[in-house]
Protein backbone atom coordinates (compact mmCIF):
# COMPACT_ATOMS: atom_id res chain seq x y z
CA UNK A 1 0.00 0.00 0.00
CA UNK A 2 1.42 3.05 -0.77
CA UNK A 3 0.10 5.01 2.38
CA UNK A 4 2.10 6.15 5.01
CA UNK A 5 0.48 5.07 8.52
CA UNK A 6 2.74 7.13 10.28
CA UNK A 7 6.91 7.90 10.29
CA UNK A 8 7.13 6.35 13.77
CA UNK A 9 5.19 3.08 12.97
CA UNK A 10 5.72 2.36 8.86
CA UNK A 11 9.65 1.40 9.98
CA UNK A 12 9.44 -0.35 12.73
CA UNK A 13 8.51 0.54 16.35
CA UNK A 14 11.14 2.27 18.89
CA UNK A 15 11.19 1.21 22.24
CA UNK A 16 10.75 3.93 24.85
CA UNK A 17 12.96 4.47 28.02
CA UNK A 18 11.57 4.07 31.32
CA UNK A 19 13.94 6.75 33.03
CA UNK A 20 12.95 9.39 30.32
CA UNK A 21 11.45 12.50 32.11
CA UNK A 22 10.27 14.46 29.09
CA UNK A 23 11.16 17.03 26.57
CA UNK A 24 10.56 19.82 24.32
CA UNK A 25 8.29 19.94 21.60
CA UNK A 26 8.13 22.32 18.66
CA UNK A 27 6.05 23.22 15.95
CA UNK A 28 6.95 23.31 12.33
CA UNK A 29 7.52 26.99 11.62
CA UNK A 30 11.01 27.70 9.98
CA UNK A 31 11.06 30.66 12.51
CA UNK A 32 9.71 32.00 16.02
CA UNK A 33 8.96 28.14 16.54
CA UNK A 34 6.24 27.77 19.54
CA UNK A 35 7.84 25.49 22.16
CA UNK A 36 6.24 23.29 24.97
CA UNK A 37 8.32 21.80 27.33
CA UNK A 38 7.05 18.38 29.03
CA UNK A 39 7.87 17.36 32.52
CA UNK A 40 6.90 14.19 31.95
CA UNK A 41 7.55 11.29 29.53
CA UNK A 42 3.95 10.26 27.55
CA UNK A 43 1.56 7.74 28.85
CA UNK A 44 -1.07 5.56 26.43
CA UNK A 45 0.74 6.74 23.46
CA UNK A 46 -1.21 5.48 20.19
CA UNK A 47 -1.88 5.87 16.71
CA UNK A 48 -5.34 8.02 16.37
CA UNK A 49 -7.15 7.37 12.89
CA UNK A 50 -10.01 10.44 14.06
CA UNK A 51 -10.63 13.25 11.85
CA UNK A 52 -9.25 15.27 14.75
CA UNK A 53 -6.08 14.44 15.87
CA UNK A 54 -2.96 16.43 13.93
CA UNK A 55 -1.34 14.11 11.90
CA UNK A 56 1.67 14.72 9.96
CA UNK A 57 1.25 15.62 5.80
CA UNK A 58 0.91 12.39 3.98
CA UNK A 59 0.46 10.12 6.68
CA UNK A 60 -3.23 8.27 7.76
CA UNK A 61 -2.69 8.37 11.53
CA UNK A 62 -1.72 10.77 14.32
CA UNK A 63 0.20 9.50 17.11
CA UNK A 64 -0.59 10.93 20.56
CA UNK A 65 0.05 10.35 24.28
CA UNK A 66 -1.12 12.21 27.39
CA UNK A 67 1.00 14.26 30.24
CA UNK A 68 -0.24 15.38 33.40
CA UNK A 69 -1.40 18.71 32.49
CA UNK A 70 0.92 20.20 35.01
CA UNK A 71 3.70 19.00 33.18
CA UNK A 72 2.95 21.50 30.48
CA UNK A 73 4.42 24.89 29.97
CA UNK A 74 4.44 27.00 27.34
CA UNK A 75 8.18 28.05 26.81
CA UNK A 76 8.08 30.04 23.55
CA UNK A 77 5.84 31.88 21.19
CA UNK A 78 2.96 31.26 22.67
CA UNK A 79 1.02 34.33 20.79
CA UNK A 80 0.90 31.28 17.95
CA UNK A 81 -1.10 29.22 19.61
CA UNK A 82 -4.91 29.39 18.85
CA UNK A 83 -7.62 26.72 19.85
CA UNK A 84 -8.92 24.84 16.29
CA UNK A 85 -12.34 23.64 18.56
CA UNK A 86 -13.22 25.40 21.48
CA UNK A 87 -16.42 23.00 21.29
CA UNK A 88 -14.70 20.25 21.38
CA UNK A 89 -13.90 18.21 24.32
CA UNK A 90 -10.18 18.04 23.47
CA UNK A 91 -9.37 22.04 22.45
CA UNK A 92 -6.29 21.43 20.84
CA UNK A 93 -3.65 24.44 20.89
CA UNK A 94 -2.41 24.84 17.38
CA UNK A 95 0.14 27.25 15.86
CA UNK A 96 -2.02 29.44 12.96
CA UNK A 97 0.94 29.83 11.59
CA UNK A 98 2.47 26.15 10.49
CA UNK A 99 -0.81 24.27 11.50
CA UNK A 100 0.83 21.95 13.84
CA UNK A 101 -1.19 20.69 17.11
CA UNK A 102 0.93 21.91 20.13
CA UNK A 103 -1.23 20.38 22.72
CA UNK A 104 -4.90 19.44 23.70
CA UNK A 105 -6.54 20.41 27.05
CA UNK A 106 -9.90 19.10 28.17
CA UNK A 107 -11.84 21.55 30.35
CA UNK A 108 -15.36 20.06 30.92
CA UNK A 109 -16.21 17.22 33.34
CA UNK A 110 -14.52 13.90 31.70
CA UNK A 111 -12.39 10.85 32.77
CA UNK A 112 -9.66 12.52 31.65
CA UNK A 113 -9.42 16.10 32.49
CA UNK A 114 -6.27 16.90 34.05
CA UNK A 115 -4.40 15.31 31.01
CA UNK A 116 -3.27 16.78 27.86
CA UNK A 117 -2.52 14.87 24.19
CA UNK A 118 0.75 15.62 22.71
CA UNK A 119 2.50 14.54 19.71
CA UNK A 120 6.22 13.41 20.57
CA UNK A 121 7.45 13.51 17.25
CA UNK A 122 7.29 16.91 17.15
CA UNK A 123 10.30 16.39 19.95
CA UNK A 124 14.12 15.80 19.07
CA UNK A 125 14.37 14.00 22.19
CA UNK A 126 14.21 10.19 22.54
CA UNK A 127 13.28 8.08 24.86
CA UNK A 128 9.33 8.76 24.64
CA UNK A 129 6.56 6.00 24.98
CA UNK A 130 5.98 3.89 22.03
CA UNK A 131 2.37 3.55 20.90
CA UNK A 132 1.04 0.99 22.34
CA UNK A 133 -1.90 0.22 20.53
CA UNK A 134 -4.03 2.18 17.43
CA UNK A 135 -7.56 3.48 18.18
CA UNK A 136 -10.20 5.03 15.69
CA UNK A 137 -9.27 2.92 12.90
CA UNK A 138 -12.14 2.83 10.74
CA UNK A 139 -12.70 6.80 11.40
CA UNK A 140 -9.71 6.59 8.16
CA UNK A 141 -12.78 5.48 5.76
CA UNK A 142 -14.35 8.74 7.07
CA UNK A 143 -11.55 11.06 5.71
CA UNK A 144 -11.28 9.06 2.38
CA UNK A 145 -9.21 5.56 2.56
CA UNK A 146 -10.98 2.81 0.91
CA UNK A 147 -13.17 0.52 2.99
CA UNK A 148 -11.47 -2.50 1.03
CA UNK A 149 -8.32 -1.44 2.20
CA UNK A 150 -8.67 -1.36 6.39
CA UNK A 151 -7.65 -5.29 6.37
CA UNK A 152 -4.18 -4.32 5.18
CA UNK A 153 -4.45 -1.19 7.37
CA UNK A 154 -5.03 -3.28 10.27
CA UNK A 155 -2.48 -5.79 9.53
CA UNK A 156 0.51 -3.36 9.22
CA UNK A 157 -0.29 -2.61 12.92
CA UNK A 158 -0.07 -5.88 14.04
CA UNK A 159 2.77 -6.64 11.79
CA UNK A 160 4.64 -3.99 14.27
CA UNK A 161 2.69 -5.69 17.14
CA UNK A 162 0.00 -3.41 17.82
CA UNK A 163 -3.54 -4.20 18.58
CA UNK A 164 -5.78 -2.13 16.55
CA UNK A 165 -9.21 -1.02 17.86
CA UNK A 166 -11.77 1.23 16.14
CA UNK A 167 -12.25 3.29 19.34
CA UNK A 168 -10.46 3.26 21.94
CA UNK A 169 -7.92 -0.14 24.17
CA UNK A 170 -10.54 -1.77 26.80
CA UNK A 171 -7.66 -0.32 29.22
CA UNK A 172 -9.66 3.46 28.41
CA UNK A 173 -12.34 2.24 27.75
CA UNK A 174 -13.19 0.65 30.94
CA UNK A 175 -11.87 4.31 32.68
CA UNK A 176 -14.17 6.34 30.53
CA UNK A 177 -17.56 3.52 31.56
CA UNK A 178 -16.30 3.43 35.04
CA UNK A 179 -15.89 7.53 34.88
CA UNK A 180 -19.85 7.39 33.72
CA UNK A 181 -21.19 4.87 36.20
CA UNK A 182 -19.36 6.38 39.05
CA UNK A 183 -21.30 10.12 37.74
CA UNK A 184 -24.52 8.22 37.66
CA UNK A 185 -24.19 6.91 41.22
CA UNK A 186 -22.96 3.71 40.66
CA UNK A 187 -20.01 2.81 43.47
CA UNK A 188 -17.63 -0.31 43.17
CA UNK A 189 -16.23 -1.78 45.89
CA UNK A 190 -12.97 -2.24 45.91
CA UNK A 191 -11.97 -0.35 42.93
N1 LIG B 1 -15.11 9.29 13.70
C1 LIG B 1 -14.83 10.56 14.33
C2 LIG B 1 -14.25 10.29 15.72
C3 LIG B 1 -13.85 11.58 16.45
C4 LIG B 1 -13.53 11.23 17.90
O1 LIG B 1 -14.44 10.86 18.67
N2 LIG B 1 -12.24 11.34 18.28
C5 LIG B 1 -11.87 10.89 19.59
C6 LIG B 1 -10.39 10.48 19.59
S1 LIG B 1 -9.27 11.81 19.59
C7 LIG B 1 -12.13 11.89 20.67
O2 LIG B 1 -12.00 11.56 21.83
N3 LIG B 1 -12.50 13.09 20.35
C8 LIG B 1 -12.77 14.14 21.29
C9 LIG B 1 -12.44 15.47 20.65
O3 LIG B 1 -11.98 15.44 19.50
O4 LIG B 1 -12.59 16.50 21.29
C10 LIG B 1 -13.83 11.36 13.48
O5 LIG B 1 -12.99 10.75 12.85
O6 LIG B 1 -13.93 12.59 13.46
ZN1 LIG C 1 4.31 26.91 13.75
ZN1 LIG D 1 -8.05 11.38 17.57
Amino acid sequence: MAHSIHPLIDNGITKGSNSFAGGKLHCHCASDQVEITLNSNVAHNHACGCSKCWKPCGSLFSIVGVVPRDAVSVTANESKLSIVDKEATIQRNACKVCGVHLFGRIERDHPFKGLDFVHVELSDEKGWQEPQFAGFVSSIIEQGSHPKEMDQVRARFKAVGLQTYDVLSPVLMDLISTFTAQKSGIRFANL
